[in-house]
């Protein structure tokens, strides 16, 4: 995919997440994207999000124990890319608990027509949505359609409520 390509995808896509049925939420999710991996540019859901007026929690992952703490976004964050190149806030304030976000929007690798997503292992976002609460709205973000095919899950797997990608909106129900 090229540049422009990644861009253009990602703004169809953040003008899909205006479709969701969240916006009486306040506290969203969101994970700033790898640069060196291809993944959807979240800057245009961010600007959404912040358009709306919504608060906006950012994580630090941490790769000894796998678990993601979470910041919220204010006009004092500092955002510096950690040796994985993921881009995260700096400093201790504002730490915000996995049971007071909303909606947590998720990178992906693929995802099939039940929810089911395959990440980039670790079981960083497996780990995290299962302290989120019962009812957070997981939305999934991805340039491409849900498979054909069944994934194959484990007992750790958390599955999505939606899926948004450049060609809009599918909701999952559990099969
Ligand atoms: N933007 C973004 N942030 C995210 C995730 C994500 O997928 N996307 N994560 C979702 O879980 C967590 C980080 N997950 C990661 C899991 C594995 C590796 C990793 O093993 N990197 C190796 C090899 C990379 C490769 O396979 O190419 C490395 O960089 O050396 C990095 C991040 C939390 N934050
Ligand atoms: N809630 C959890 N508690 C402890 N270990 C977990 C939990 N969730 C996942 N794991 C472990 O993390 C590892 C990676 O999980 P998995 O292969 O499902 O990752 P994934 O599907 O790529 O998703 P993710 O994006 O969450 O990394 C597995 O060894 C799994 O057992």
């Amino acid at each position: 995919m090229s540049n422009e390509e990644v861009h253009g995808l990602s703004l169809q896509i953040a003008n899909n997440v205006l479709k969701l049925d969240i916006w009486d939420q306040s506290l969203f999710h969101l994970f700033l994207p790898i640069q060196t991996k291809n993944e959807v540019r979240t800057e245009y859901i961010l600007q959404v999000i912040q358009g709306r007026d919504k608060n906006v929690a950012l994580s630090r992952s941490d790769f000894e124990t796998f678990e993601l703490r979470h910041f919220l976004l204010t006009d004092q964050t500092t955002i510096k890319v950690n040796e994985y190149g993921i881009p995260e806030p700096k400093g201790d304030d504002f730490e915000i608990k996995d049971e007071d976000l909303d909606v947590v929007f998720i990178p992906l690798l693929a995802v099939d027509k039940y929810g089911n997503r395959i990440g980039y292992g670790k079981g960083f976002y497996d780990r995290f949505l299962a302290k989120c609460r019962p009812n957070t709205i997981k939305v999934g973000i991805s340039f491409f359609e849900p498979l054909n095919f069944t994934i194959t899950t484990n007992d750790t797997d958390m599955p999505l409520d939606q899926l948004v990608t450049p060609k809009g909106v599918v909701k999952f129900r559990s099969p």
